[in-house]
């Protein structure tokens, strides 16, 4: 677990550890962090030593499941090598964690670090903000605009929600990967790019190749080396230690010292399926700890079981089911979790309403707490 000695967070909650250069590069990246002066040198010695050396790799990314250490392993075989990487696993579960350990563990760590989330851009806007634009280009360009593919220059892009980039656009990004080269909009001069790339999904991008709204060709210049990071119920054993690490990470934001956490607690944590993995966890636990008046965690457990969520009662999950259930997981994130209507998850699996939330509730898919509710959904999560 992260010692508080040893790490301070920075503006976006992440632990930044400190150690010396060499041991542990850290991104220079478009917005501020906030680090420490004050450096303590650290004693180390065999399995301290060790632990130190994996979390200066690897940062702040906590768990030591087998599951985790097979993307671990990628993340290190890749990351000196200058080739693209697609980071594939569900929301929420660290997927850009991951990019920035791969750009902190390469050669380009003392560039910049650029994200961009594609889903999170209006599509009018998106080609501005790859590629940039000159003054004047289309109307409100009222100045020249640097793109992310320019700002990333000798350094990594991480483009989250690739799916995302609509057709049109498509082909201009595979012409950057290939030819580092682009234009902004609005010129003709062509500006040349030294620039990795680091794409991420929780799209089954397969699949939108197969429906024609994803170019073949730039998916697979894209998938080049594809790492899956797995759901945190794939990896159940990495939640005690993720619940410590947000308890004390909170504990210390709020001033509170919350050295004990129940057993029945952390057992109802263990056993819940986190539809909304990392994130979901973390934002539970710092609810658990705003609502821990002393030392000892108060978790709304009773939440969980109200969402119907706990394992191991009713339904043994055979591998079929988790194949089913992981499918109409993707369904319903894609739609909001909104099941019915034109955009609902029912139409984009080709199912009946009805029969989709008679298999939601066999499966015990419930919409992620963090989600608000719709009420498409209402009649699922009671
Ligand atoms: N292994 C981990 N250890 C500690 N914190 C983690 C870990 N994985 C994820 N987190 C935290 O969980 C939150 C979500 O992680 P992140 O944003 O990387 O997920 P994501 O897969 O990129 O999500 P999305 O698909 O929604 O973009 C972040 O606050 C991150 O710091």
């Amino acid at each position: 677990m992260t010692s508080p000695a040893e790490s301070i967070p920075n503006v976006e909650g992440f632990h930044v550890h400190l150690g010396t250069p060499d041991e542990l590069p850290v991104s220079r990246e478009t917005h501020a962090e906030v680090r420490s002066s004050s450096r303590q040198p650290q004693s180390l010695c065999s399995r301290g030593y060790l632990d130190h050396v994996a979390r200066a790799k690897f940062g702040d990314i906590i768990g030591d499941s087998p599951a985790l250490k097979i993307a671990l392993n990628l993340v290190s075989l890749v990351a000196p090598t200058n080739s693209s990487v697609m980071i594939l696993g569900e929301t929420g579960t660290g997927k850009e964690l991951i990019a920035r350990a791969i750009h902190n563990l390469s050669g380009r760590r003392e560039r910049a670090f650029v994200k961009l989330n594609c889903a999170a851009i209006p599509l009018g806007l998106l080609e501005s903000e790859l590629f940039g634009h000159e003054k004047g280009a289309f109307t409100g360009a009222v100045a020249q605009k640097t793109g992310r593919f320019e700002l990333a220059h000798k350094g990594t892009l991480f483009l989250d929600e690739v799916g995302d980039i609509p057709l049109e656009l498509q082909a201009k990004l595979l012409r950057v990967l290939q030819e580092q080269e682009f234009e902004r909009l609005g010129s003709n001069r062509t500006n040349k790019v030294d620039v990795r790339l680091i794409a991420a999904t929780h799209r089954d991008l397969a699949a939108m190749v197969k429906q024609n709204s994803f170019r073949e060709d730039l998916y697979y210049r894209l998938k080049v080396f594809p790492i899956t990071v797995p759901a945190l119920r794939r990896r159940a054993e990495d939640i005690p230690k993720l619940v410590w690490h947000f308890t004390k990470l909170y504990g210390q934001r709020m001033n509170k010292s919350i050295d004990a956490i129940p057993t029945e607690t952390m057992d109802a944590l263990v056993k819940y399926r986190w539809p909304g993995n990392i994130r979901e966890l973390q934002n539970f636990i710092e609810r658990a700890v705003i609502l821990s008046p002393h030392t000892v965690l108060r978790a709304p457990t009773s939440e969980l079981e109200q969402f119907g969520v706990h394992e191991g009662s009713s339904l043994p999950m055979t591998l079929l089911n988790e194949v089913e259930r992981d499918h109409i997981v993707r369904a319903l994130e894609a739609s909001n979790w909104v099941v019915g209507g034109r955009n609902g998850a029912a139409e984009r699996l080709g199912m009946k309403r009805t029969s989709l939330v008679y298999r939601m509730r066999k499966l015990r898919i419930y919409r992620p707490i963090s989600i608000p509710k719709t009420s498409a959904f209402e009649g699922c999560a009671s």
